[in-house]
């Protein structure tokens, strides 16, 4: 058995990654969705061990320390991290594995992981990702500002990422995931077949 496909998504704050992530699940639960380690408190509604593992810093240096992370990143002045422990597992089982992070652990996944497929969602414009900040309603209008600062440096790296997809419609998104899925699996590297 091939061992599953490891996709990196990422993109800016409120371009829909979560959205469009659950509505991955969905279509196929068996599609494994790596859950982060984060020194961030929880926002209402969020629970531990589904959106994030909630974790003081202190823990989160530990984690660094013993090696069990993937990657790791400090965004908005908080830690950021993906443990590595079950994405192993996920994919030796078979499993796709989807992580959603920021740029900057993309790129780390990229170096330790070269097969990794690092997928960039894009927001059909800027003002439109304003407006679903904004709409989203889990940040203070100062918190929305930095995001949209710190969007405006992501968005620069789109190009370096494998592929990119305007976020219009989350079904479209799916779609075009689940057709690159389809597509990687028909690479000799992935088939890895022994022919004589
Ligand atoms: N490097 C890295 N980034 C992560 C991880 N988990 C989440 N992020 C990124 O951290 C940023 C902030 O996430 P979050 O606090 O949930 O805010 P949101 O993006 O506005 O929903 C986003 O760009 C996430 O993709 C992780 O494990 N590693
Ligand atoms: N294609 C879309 N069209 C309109 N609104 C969307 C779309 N995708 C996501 N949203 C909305 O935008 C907001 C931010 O989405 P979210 O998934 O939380 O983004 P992220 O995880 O990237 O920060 C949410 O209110 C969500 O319902």
């Amino acid at each position: 058995m091939s061992a599953g496909l490891l996709l990196v998504l990422s993109g800016p704050s409120g371009v829909g990654k979560g959205t469009i992530c659950r509505r991955l699940i969905e279509r196929d639960p068996t599609l494994y969705l790596s859950i982060s380690m984060t020194t961030r408190p929880p926002r209402i509604g969020e629970k531990e061990g589904k959106d994030y593992f909630f974790v003081s810093e202190e823990r989160f240096l530990q984690l660094i320390a013993q090696d069990e992370l993937l990657e790791w990143a400090r965004v908005y002045s908080y830690y950021y991290g993906t443990p590595l422990g079950p994405v192993v597992e996920a994919r030796t089982a078979g499993r796709d594995v989807v992580l959603e992070i920021d740029v900057q652990g993309g790129f780390k996944v990229r170096e330790k992981v070269p097969d990794s497929i690092l997928i960039f969602i894009l927001p059909p414009s800027l003002e439109e990702l304003r407006a679903r900040l904004t709409q989203r309603g889990t940040e203070s209008g100062a918190a929305v500002e930095e995001r949209l600062r710190w969007a405006q440096k992501e968005l620069s790296f789109y190009r370096n990422y494998d592929y990119a997809i305007v976020n219009e419609r989350v079904e479209d998104v799916v779609g075009k995931i689940n057709a690159i899925r389809t597509a990687e699996k028909c690479r000799p590297r992935y088939l890895n077949l022994d022919f004589a």
